[in-house]
């Protein structure tokens, strides 16, 4: 194939010879004169080892180099490339110096004064300088070429020698990442440059026919001329759609302008209709605005036996939207793509964290990495798992107003410097190859460590044909199901050691268990019997001790008794409770307080009793004063005519009775208060004393209280006689008024009768002691002792029979 260069600046071919070293040789012509051609006569033929050209020597240090380049050690290269400002950017003040380059892997951001970083560095919550290093940085002035000597050239040589590379782009908009891809201006960008690169090195060794189609990321499916037609038209009308809507292919394809007048994006058409008889497979994806370019080198074997296809290599090239494009849209179906952009890119953020914090913290449980989480994650996932490498190149611009943009860009690309390439993932095709070329029973001795000890081929499994692949799968499944077999087998065989194992320990495990049971129950025995003689013994001494003082107690008790009888007293006798047993000392401190008790309420019973004796004589000596008022009364009834003077003295006589009943009556309301203060005595009483003794005491004071009552009563009934006679009286006397004319007043002013009604009506001295002789409560409570008060003031209630007798009366 004759590829011209992109703008005559690429010069490959001083390279071609180490590529081809690896990777392919110029055999077409070989192996299709030979008999693979009727194996697979449209695929092309790429060998090391059919080039005559290769020498073995370089082929054996090639393959050492890569080997040590896949060993895992190897950091992911970042690179940073920076725009120049354009003309208009500078009117308007962009250039701040916010960019500064210090070398040529070291880069110093310095906030903008209007920018939020700086805002937040004056508030003291971040920093205004930022310090990042790269593999490399490409200033403003760094051409497109060498730009693409640092970065991609290299990546397109492993991939011709069977390798996966990706080179993705980052930054923020306008950052001048398409232009990097793409190029602009006559300007090729790193694309053009590595597709030319490719087709330069593989002149003269592509397959005429392009009749195979990726399946999946790592198969390709050859299709028959009915679809290679289909696939042709489609890739036609999807080509004129794109270039009428003038999307970002058709940007990709501007950029793509070959000299020769090839189209870049047309590369895939170019490749299918235009470029006959090359190998190359191209994919061209476009996911969420983002760009993905992808070209696949099948490398094939012509004198392999049973496979032709050793290798695949693949090249993608991603140009990523820009991170903060959803600013500008709003809206509509603008402001959906750009937040896929967004969710994609941090999904691819969040891959890269996960994957930097599970080779960064070994210790820890790894995180899982959310490759699935969009599309694009998922189709480069391979490149972060092994399957190849991945380089990251950043662009950023320095203009002041994006300048928050770009510091996140290039934190993100921060954590990206930090991640390393996991080891390749061989694919065991050495293993495949032994399991088809091995008859099954030598199966049982091969383990996969062994087979790819025996031979380091390495490749695709794509590079088996159907059959030969379903034929190592059986295999395969007799092998899986023979271990499972055996680990089964071997698993029961475990199974019965542990176990009879285990009934030894077990069995040991009783015995000395039971005879440790032994040793503890003997111990517990003695331990048992030592308690209980220490307790009799405790017991014993005890209850003799308590014995001593219960007889000492009786008789302190016989002895206050007999003191008790002796003096003539009878209180109540009040013992403590047998059921004490306080000791000795307490029994007489209680006996002392009964007898106390006791001694005061004899004194108080005397004074009762003095005091009824008092009443009964002054009752006796009213009742003679009665009788004799009453003689006299009769006499004068006889001798002298009766006057209205009975009437008074009725009158009076009521007088008296009414402050009776109303002295009664506040006797009645002290004795309630009383009631009040005695039971909060009592309760002060029961604290120190025995409540059951006092108790006692008080019933026996409540008992002549009663019978004081009982008296109490009596007089009044006493009264009552006195009263209906001084009725009959009165009544007797106003007849005799009736019958008897009125006497004159001055006979009875002679007698006296006015002085007399005024003196009975004010001053009675003689018949004030006669009525009060009857309320004799009104100054007892208050001449009593207190303790006095307190027994009274226990009296259930006070007579009713006074309150009835007024009523009655
Ligand atoms: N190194 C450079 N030299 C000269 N001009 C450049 C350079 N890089 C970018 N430009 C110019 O900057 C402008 C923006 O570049 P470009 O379109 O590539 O940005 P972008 O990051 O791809 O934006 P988007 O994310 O929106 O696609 C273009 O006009 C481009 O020509």
């Amino acid at each position: 194939m004759a590829l011209a260069s992109p703008c005559g600046l690429l010069s490959d071919e001083d390279e071609c010879g180490a590529v081809f070293e690896s990777t392919a040789a110029d055999i077409g012509a070989v192996v299709r004169s030979q008999r693979f051609v009727s194996v697979l006569p449209e695929i092309s033929v790429i060998s090391p080892a059919a080039d005559p050209r290769t020498p073995t020597q370089e082929i054996t240090t090639d393959v050492s180099r890569r080997g040590s380049a896949d060993d895992g050690s190897e950091k992911l290269k970042v690179f940073l490339r920076i725009r120049p400002l354009t003309e208009a950017e500078q009117e308007r003040g962009e250039e701040q110096g916010c960019v500064n380059v210090q070398s040529e892997d070291n880069l110093l951001l310095r906030a903008p004064k209007d920018s939020h970083n700086m805002k937040s560095a004056e508030r003291g919550v971040a920093q205004s300088l930022h310090k990042f290093t790269f593999t490399k940085i490409f200033g403003a002035q760094s051409s497109q070429q060498e730009v693409y000597d640092h970065t991609i050239r290299e990546m397109v040589r492993d991939v011709l020698r069977g390798e996966n590379r990706l080179l993705y782009t980052y930054g923020v908009t306008n950052s001048g990442k398409t232009y990097t891809i793409q190029g602009a201006g006559g300007e090729a960008g790193l694309l053009p440059r590595a597709l030319v690169s490719v087709f330069l090195k593989l002149s003269g060794r592509l397959y005429s026919a392009m009749d195979l189609k990726p399946v999946l990321s790592q198969e390709v499916r050859k299709l028959d001329t009915g679809e290679v037609r289909a696939e042709e038209m489609r890739r036609d009308a999807l080509l004129r759609e794109v270039e009428s809507t003038g999307g970002a292919q058709s940007r990709l394809r501007a950029g793509l302008s070959w000299d020769s007048g090839i189209s870049g994006l047309s590369a895939a058409s170019h490749i299918a209709t235009q470029l006959e008889g090359q190998n190359i497979t191209m994919c061209f994806l476009d996911i969420s605005s983002h760009s993905i370019f992808t070209i696949r080198v099948l490398h094939v074997k012509p004198q392999a036996e049973l496979g032709q296809v050793t290798r695949i290599g693949e090249l993608s090239v991603c140009d990523l939207a820009g991170s903060e494009r959803c600013k500008a849209q709003q809206n509509g179906e603008r402001m959906k793509e750009a937040n896929n952009i967004n969710t994609s890119l941090l999904t691819l953020g969040r891959c890269i964290t996960a994957l930097r914090h599970n080779q960064t913290n070994k210790s820890r449980p790894p995180l899982v990495v959310p490759f699935r989480d969009s599309k694009l994650t998922r189709v480069l996932q391979s490149f972060f798992c092994g399957h190849g490498r991945s380089c990251m190149l950043v662009n950023i611009n320095p203009c002041a107003s994006t300048y928050d943009e770009t510091l996140q860009a290039l934190k993100f690309s921060a954590i990206a410097t930090q991640l390393v390439h996991g080891p390749c993932s061989k694919t065991r095709v050495a293993y495949i190859l032994s399991l088809l070329r091995e008859p099954p029973a030598h199966l049982n001795n091969t383990t996969l460590l062994e087979e790819e000890e025996e031979s380091d081929e390495e490749g695709d499994i794509t590079m088996f044909d159907p059959e030969a692949l379903l034929k190592a799968i059986d295999v395969l499944k007799r092998e899986v199901l023979r271990q499972r077999q055996e680990k089964e087998e071997l698993e029961a065989t475990v199974r019965e050691q542990v176990c009879a194992e285990m009934m030894e320990v077990i069995s040991r495990m009783q015995d000395d268990f039971s005879e440790m049971l032994e040793t503890e129950r003997d111990l517990m025995e003695k331990r048992c019997e030592n308690k209980l003689n220490n307790l009799k013994s405790s017991l014993k001494k005890y209850y003799s001790q308590e014995l001593e003082e219960r007889d000492e107690e009786i008789r302190e008790l016989a002895a206050a008794l007999k003191e008790n009888e002796e003096g003539h007293i009878a209180p109540a006798p009040i013992f403590p409770p047998l059921s004490d047993v306080s000791g000795p000392r307490r029994s007489r401190r209680l006996a002392s307080t009964h007898k106390r008790d006791a001694d005061h309420e004899s004194v108080e019973l005397t004074q009762c009793k003095a005091e009824l004796e008092q009443c009964k004589a002054e009752l006796d000596l009213k009742h003679t004063e009665l009788r004799l008022k009453t003689l006299e009364l009769k006499r004068l009834q006889e001798n002298l005519p009766v006057t209205g003077t009975t009437g008074t003295l009725t009158t009076t006589a009521e007088r008296k009775l009414q402050e009776g009943q109303r002295n009664l009556k506040q006797l009645r309301m002290e004795l309630q208060m009383l009631g009040v203060k005695l039971q909060s005595g009592e309760r002060a009483c029961c604290r120190n004393t025995d409540g059951e003794r006092l108790r006692n005491a008080l019933f026996s004071a409540d008992g002549k209280l009663a019978k004081q009552d009982q008296m109490l009563v009596e007089l009044h009934t006493s009264l009552q006689l006195v009263r209906a006679d001084l009725r009959k009286k009165d009544e007797l006397l106003a007849q005799l008024q009736r019958s008897q004319p009125p006497p004159a007043s001055s006979s009875c002013k002679k007698r006296g009768c006015g002085v007399a009604v005024a003196y009975v009506e004010n001053q009675p001295p003689e018949k004030r002691p006669f009525f009060r002789s009857f309320f004799p409560s009104r100054q007892r409570p208050e001449a009593g002792t207190p303790y006095t008060r307190v027994l009274r003031s226990r009296q259930p209630s006070p007579p009713s029979t006074p309150i009835q007798l007024r009523v009655k009366y």
